[in-house]
């Protein structure tokens, strides 16, 4: 990974909105930091007997919305800075949005490729039992991020209620339906990438049913948005990737084909035979009208940044795109939906589950993916608002709406007198 301080690039961005928005700087500086930030170090029996220390941390950014929200990764690049920058974009997240958290986020740097099924869920129940100190339904609520799963989320239910005595469905978000999840959470990051999607589209102007799409990331994110947008929006899907590479079909890939494929294939897309191969890097160039980055943070930067040639970028990873290769981009007239908006539809249905949980009663499909649309929706236009009133960007204007609610929450709880 690259050795860009993620947080210093968040905190970035928040000072360019701050000045726009002439932000209180008692304000900026008490939400220039994260409220609490513990890291453990924790062993974990390997199925060979022996033992390795594995380190995790858990960060929550900012609790004046409400409990702290966010998922946790595994990833052998995991870094305390890297957690604070996402738990920060979690704040925003929450709060362009409207819904009533503030940020969290957590990770724990391994490879879980590198486990076995076993060694994966003892690692796991060991974490949750690790970070269990600051968590809690009412405190802080994990959920999905990278490399991690509703199978995960499970575990980490029964162990935070095997510690309590009793069943907490709320204490994390992202798990199976048949232990308290949500209709639609799986799709949820996904569709949310698609309703922003087809908003940019008709903001400016173009067709979607001529549109060409570009993905990078085939996770959960990439491939639902991928097959929603295809399906829902009528827009070509012509290049998906993973970690293994590109592929590409001038003629539009069969979505569903691509994800039958992958599930069979060790889930990678290497190899899918009714395409051409390319390389991630051409993917990220590629001469399409919309580029949705969905893997991880720093695809786009000034090493590549002036070969980029969609016309739209949609941001379904956190921090994909650099903030100085986002001033380049921004001059050539590049339309970006910023990740904490374009990415929502995840924790926004993660806040139906926790509701549904808490209250023991459970909703429909279609109550959650109507409910998801119109907040994710109203809450594109409530940016494009912003974007007008100051006559700025995207994410300026969405940094703007997020802390804005923020900022008043804070000073009408007077907790920084
Ligand atoms: N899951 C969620 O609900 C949410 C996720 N996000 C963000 O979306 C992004 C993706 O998360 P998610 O889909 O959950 O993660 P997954 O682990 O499900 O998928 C990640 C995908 O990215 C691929 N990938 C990793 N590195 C590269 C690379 N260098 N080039 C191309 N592809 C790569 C992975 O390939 P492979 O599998 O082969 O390793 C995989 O296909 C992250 O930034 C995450 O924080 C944001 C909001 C919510
Ligand atoms: O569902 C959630 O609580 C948060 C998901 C997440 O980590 C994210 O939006 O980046």
């Amino acid at each position: 990974m690259s050795d860009i301080s993620l947080f210093e690039n968040a905190l970035k961005q928040f000072r360019k909105a701050a000045e726009v928005m002439e932000l209180d700087p008692c304000i900026a500086e008490v939400l220039s930091h994260p409220k609490r930030e513990l890291t453990v170090h924790f062993p974990v029996r390997m199925d060979d007997g022996s033992i390795k220390v594995f380190t995790g941390h858990r960060v929550q950014h900012n609790i004046a919305r409400g409990p702290a929200k966010g998922g946790i990764r595994y990833h052998p690049s995991v870094t305390l800075d890297e957690v604070k920058a996402l738990a920060f974009w979690m704040t925003w997240k929450c709060a362009v949005v409207g819904i009533p958290y503030g940020g969290g986020k957590g990770g724990v740097a391994v490879d879980p490729a590198e486990l076995s099924p076993a060694e994966l869920e003892r690692l796991s129940r060991r974490f949750f039992s690790e970070i269990q100190v600051i968590i809690g339904e009412d405190k802080d609520i994990p959920a999905p991020d990278v490399n991690t799963n509703p199978q995960v989320m499970a575990w980490y239910m029964d162990t935070y209620s095997m510690n309590v005595g009793h069943s907490v469905l709320g204490i994390v978000t992202g798990k199976p339906l048949d232990v308290g999840g949500s209709a639609g959470r799986t799709e949820a990051t996904g569709r949310g990438v698609r309703v922003v999607t087809e908003e940019a589209i008709n903001y400016n102007g173009l067709d979607p049913k001529n549109c060409t799409v570009a993905v990078q990331g085939f996770g959960n994110v990439g491939s639902y948005a991928a097959k929603l947008i295809k399906e829902e929006v009528g827009s070509k899907i012509i290049a998906v990737s993973d970690v293994s590479g590109a592929i590409y079909n001038p003629d539009g890939l069969d979505i569903d084909d691509v994800v039958a494929y992958r599930d069979q294939n060790n889930g990678l897309i290497k190899g899918y035979p009714k395409a051409t191969a390319m390389t991630n890097e051409e993917l990220l160039t590629m001469d399409v009208d919309i580029l949705i980055p969905a893997a991880l943070e720093n695809a786009i930067t000034m090493n590549n940044v002036e070969d980029v040639k969609a016309k739209i970028i949609v941001e379904g990873a956190n921090g994909p795109v650099t903030p100085e290769a986002e001033e380049v981009l921004l001059k050539k007239g590049v339309f970006i939906v910023p990740d904490f908006l374009a990415n929502a539809g995840g924790v926004t249905v993660s806040y139906f589950e926790w509701v549904q949980g808490l209250q023991w009663y459970f909703w429909d499909i279609e109550d959650v993916r109507k409910a998801l649309h119109k907040i994710m929706r109203d809450s594109f236009y409530s940016v494009i608002n912003t974007m007008r009133k100051y006559d700025t960007d995207m994410r300026t204007a969405a940094y703007i709406v997020a802390i804005d609610r923020v900022a008043t929450a804070t000073k009408l709880r007077g907790i920084y007198p």
